[in-house]
């Protein structure tokens, strides 16, 4: 059997400072690869260039990755304002549809970052611009200096829902994790389960409600040292699994099975 196609979503960046181009960190692709077992395809995501359809058939699931620019707030109903920082409409006009196709079709993903953001809007839910100016909430930016390998070491425990799917799924109630992120989730969409917390109630682990698919999301990043790390790994095996189950049968594969 043919190996499925993971849809990478893929984020603007500007080339050599000149011109503006597709891509993705290699840690989405190698992640998806050699963990998932799955082929990774990086997606331009505009809807100047493809369907929600065509992408649909395309792919087997979708990896919605880590991006800087924020989901646009008109996207759940607020003005834009300075705090909302930089956005990449493109890019929201791809995954926001594509999200709610998926959920209502039970075709998999799995959700990063700025991803796991973009699900929470495409199922209702809104965005807080700052976090760390929320009484109580710690600073979930990325490190301004050290090493990759320093930027995304663990930096705070995230809680489980005792019995919930990432709990399972990881056999443990308590991990720890990196975090490189301004906003966060204020209000979650009506289907939209938490399932994980960091130690100052920022939401960190997601699902969404009788999905029939997988639609696992968390808040860091666990394609870092995906294939070594014990909280990264289980994540992106399940999602693979739920991928070849949709490539096998294109039938879901439900997260609570997934876990
Ligand atoms: N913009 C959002 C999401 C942050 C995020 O995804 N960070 C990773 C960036 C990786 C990259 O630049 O490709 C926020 O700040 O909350």
């Amino acid at each position: 059997m043919r190996r499925p196609v993971v849809g990478i979503i893929g984020n603007t960046y500007m080339i050599a400072d000149t011109y503006p181009g597709h891509g993705t960190s290699t840690m989405n692709s190698e992640a998806i690869a050699r963990v998932a077992e799955c082929m990774p395809l990086i997606i331009p995501a505009d809807p100047l260039y493809m369907t929600v359809d065509e992408l649909m058939e395309a792919c087997d699931g979708f990896l919605f990755t880590g991006g800087r620019p924020n989901v646009h707030p008109e996207e759940y109903g607020e003005e834009a304002t300075e705090a909302h920082g930089t956005f990449d409409r493109a890019r929201d006009g791809i995954t926001l549809p594509l999200i709610r196709a998926c959920v209502e079709r039970g075709q998999p993903f799995l959700g990063i970052c700025r991803g796991f953001q973009e699900v929470n809007v495409a199922m209702g839910g809104s965005l807080h611009p700052e976090i760390r100016e929320l009484p109580g909430r710690k600073n979930h930016r990325m490190p301004t200096e050290g090493s990759l390998d320093e930027r995304f070491s663990r930096r705070h425990p995230v809680t489980f829902t005792a019995g919930g799917p990432f709990a399972r799924l990881m056999c443990a109630e308590e991990v720890q994790t990196n975090t490189l992120h301004g906003q966060g989730i204020q209000t979650a969409g009506p289907r939209i389960v938490i399932d994980g917390t960091a130690d100052d109630g920022t939401p960190e682990a997601l699902y969404v409600r009788d999905a029939p698919g997988f639609t696992l999301s968390v808040q860091w990043h666990p394609e870092h040292n995906a294939a070594a790390d014990p909280v990264s790994r289980p994540l992106f095996t399940a999602f693979g699994a739920a991928a070849r189950d949709w490539a096998g049968a294109r039938r879901p594969h439900p997260v609570l099975k997934s876990a």
